[in-house]
């Protein structure tokens, strides 16, 4: 328990949390992925290395880890200013912003983003995949990983005084590293000292997000304060999702706006379409979760940005609600998801 308990903590200080509205949980505003750089099939290098052109799109929007420019939306603070005004007339309220260290997290760029723009933004505290923890960070103890996730949300991130105010999201591969299995420990002791919320990226494996929240009940971690992300990529049969659902942890559908035929992280997986997340999230809701689901886009790469034709932040908003509405599920529902639970989480215990 701390003096936060009660509150949201923002990147401009601590919150009421009914002042939170429509809140996208799973979102990155400036990183650089080019840590995950997917070399493009043979004959393709060329536009690898290309500019953005009109062009060029589709083969982007196909290939975005393969398009080195695309992946540093670290370029783009003043389209994403914009976005976040657009969002903010769409109704939006509040973002919560993933980028943790590996990423490239700039959390000043944060604080600059929420001044200007009068949105709400939460950073996000802690490690990103192993594949990108630093020697430093692969040789320290859970409670050196502890002590700095700590320090990120009572002190300040990055030698800063603005302070993180959630866990996450914390990288996870499958199988799930040495490394990352203390950070896990590390996210869990620091949600048990500090009672705050915590959102983990499973590995690409149905089994993953059990396996997790398992290591992170053992560790002493709340499933009830725990957000497993990326749920649309990585199960996908009912029983199983039922089955992983029954662990109380909330469950994260964030991956609107990405519609590929080919998911060049692990091709033998079909992503689903907005329309399939859509009845997945109507599934889980006939099945009594209605209190654990949340959404959001997870942008994370500039042809996401509407700048570049992309859906934009706002895209949940304007189009998805409408259409959720169009299957059934009805508003309250909708601000079930989309403000009560993201509140509920979000709130420092
Ligand atoms: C930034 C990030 O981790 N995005 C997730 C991409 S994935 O394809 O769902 O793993």
């Amino acid at each position: 328990m701390t003096s936060l308990r009660g509150k949201a903590q923002t990147v401009l200080g601590p919150v009421e949390p009914d002042c939170l509205g429509y809140t996208l949980t799973h979102e990155h505003l400036t990183m650089n992925y080019s840590s995950c750089f997917c070399p493009p099939s043979p004959g393709q290098e060329a536009l690898s290395d290309g500019p953005f052109e009109m062009k060029n799109l589709y083969w982007i929007k196909q290939n975005p880890y393969s398009h080195k420019e695309n992946l540093l939306l670290c370029e783009e603070t003043d389209a994403v200013k914009e976005e976040l005004l657009h969002f903010k007339a769409a109704g939006g309220g509040t973002i919560v912003e993933n980028t943790t260290t590996g990423i490239a997290r700039d959390v000043k760029t944060l604080k600059k983003l929420a001044e200007e723009t009068g949105v709400h933004i939460i950073a996000g505290a802690g490690f990103y995949v192993d594949s990108t923890h630093s020697p430093q960070t692969q040789a320290m103890t859970v409670e050196q990983l502890t002590g700095i996730i700590v320090d990120e949300i009572l002190s300040g991130a990055d030698g800063t005084d603005i302070k993180c105010g959630v866990v996450g999201e914390i990288g996870c591969s499958w199988p799930l590293t040495a490394s990352e299995r203390r950070v896990l420990q590390a996210a869990a002791q620091a949600q048990a000292q500090l009672g705050c919320p915590v959102i983990v990226h499973p590995g690409r494996s149905s089994q993953a997000p059990g396996r997790i929240v398992r290591l992170l009940q053992e560790a002493g971690a709340k499933a009830a304060k725990t957000v497993m992300s990326h749920l649309d990529r990585t199960i996908f049969d009912t029983e199983e999702l039922l089955e992983f659902a029954e662990l109380g942890c909330y469950l994260e559908y964030d991956l609107f706006g990405t519609e590929f035929l080919h998911y060049q992280f692990q091709p033998e997986v079909d992503m689903p379409s907005d329309s399939q997340r859509i009845a997945r999230i109507r599934l889980l809701i006939d099945e009594g979760y209605e209190d654990r689901i949340l959404m959001a886009h997870d942008v994370h790469t500039k042809n996401r940005l509407l700048k570049y034709g992309g859906h934009g932040y706002s895209h949940i908003l304007k189009n998805i609600v409408p259409k959720m509405l169009i299957r059934g599920i009805s508003q309250d529902k909708i601000d079930k998801i989309l403000i009560a639970n993201p509140k509920r989480w979000l709130t420092f215990e």
